[in-house]
């Protein structure tokens, strides 16, 4: 190595060592403090009065401001503190951008980071097993709730590709397989006059959906359906959408599930299979490793690495025409259709 990469080396080792323990800490400490909605609600504070409000010591609560501000957490206004417009929007109030936020999935990996992967060389022997904030599958409303608010939380992208490419025009009945709380399927309804969705999901999560279904006005079309996904077939349709469903399974079980859809789609009808972009060599998909590196802690896990490059050849495998494939906003959305 010449210097200038080795520059370029020791920055990236730097990255790996100290960058994500200094900005993780930081937000998990910003989270279990309330800081993020406590300056959003106040605007901008005063060192006292904020120690005060967060139960911290003034002096303690300073020093973690000043590095809140190094990564873009915080800012000062005079000698006030006030969020960036970056925390503000990713991690302040989630209740005002309810599909695009962080708080959901920072509390689980809070979670995550005390109770398993500070231990992943211990998952590794088999002497550390994966610890889940919440069981799963779930089985209570809380439950169920838990895990979907991570879904719904950053389900802002998914609806906008979804919202731009989706050809759902004359669909009358699309099925969503594990849709997840009901929001992006709402997106569509709204969009789609015509269109009617049976959301599939986990038993207990089904009252959550038909709930969120009528509170967007969509509960007479959108309805929840309790239908194991992956030991059930498929309802009959005029469509099945797989929404970051499929981007974790091998070539083997995405093209199982992918056959399944086949069957229940009337001809004439498409299928949409959206996912995270999980394979580009340039840009580590961070999300999905965290869920990957819980497999390590787990007797059996079904999660791969695919190359969505795979789709057109398991679609038209199983007899699909049409293919197209958009790229955007780091997702991928693959559409096809059955002959008629
Ligand atoms: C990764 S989330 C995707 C949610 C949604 N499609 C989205 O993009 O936000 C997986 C969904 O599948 C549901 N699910 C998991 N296992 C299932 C099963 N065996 N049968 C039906 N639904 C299942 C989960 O409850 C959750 O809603």
């Amino acid at each position: 190595m010449n210097d200038t990469e080795l520059l370029r080396a020791t920055d990236r080792a730097y990255d790996m060592v100290f960058k994500g323990l200094v900005e993780f800490s930081c937000v998990k400490a910003g989270f279990e403090l309330d800081l993020f909605n406590i300056l959003a609600d106040a605007g901008s504070m005063e060192l006292e009065p904020l120690a005060e409000k967060v139960g911290g010591e003034a002096r303690r609560l300073g020093q973690l401001l000043v590095a809140m501000e190094q990564i873009g957490l915080v800012e000062k206004d005079g000698s006030k503190w006030k969020l960036t417009e970056f925390s503000d929007t990713l991690f302040a109030k989630p209740e005002n951008h309810p599909s695009h936020t962080m708080e959901s999935a920072a509390h689980s990996m809070g979670f995550l980071a005390e109770n398993y992967y500070m231990k992943l060389a211990d998952a590794v022997r088999g002497k550390q097993k994966f610890i889940s904030p919440v069981a799963y599958p779930p089985q209570t409303r809380e439950e169920n709730e838990y895990f979907e608010t991570i879904h719904r939380r950053t389900a802002y992208f998914p609806i906008k590709i979804l919202g731009e490419f989706a050809k759902l025009d004359g669909i009358k009945q699309m099925t969503d397989v594990g849709g997840g709380i009901g929001d992006i399927s709402a997106s569509l309804c709204q969009k789609f006059p015509e269109l009617n969705v049976t959301l599939l999901n986990l038993p207990g999560a089904i009252e959550l959906v038909n709930e969120n279904a009528a509170s967007k006005g969509v509960g007479d079309r959108l309805k929840g359906a309790a239908v194991d996904i992956y030991k059930e077939p498929f309802p009959e349709g005029d469509a099945v959408m797989f929404c970051r469903m499929l981007y974790p399974m091998s070539v083997q079980f995405s093209t199982m599930m992918i056959k399944k859809a086949y069957d229940a789609i009337r001809p004439g009808g498409r299928i949409l299979i959206l996912d995270m972009l999980i394979c580009d060599p340039n840009k580590p998909n961070f999300d999905y490793l965290s869920h990957y590196l819980c497999g390590i802690g787990m007797d059996f896990s079904v999660l791969d690495f695919k190359k969505h490059a795979e789709y057109p050849g398991i679609l038209e495998g199983i007899g699909f025409t049409d293919v197209t494939k958009e790229e955007k906003y780091d997702h991928v959305l693959y559409q096809a259709v059955k002959p008629a």
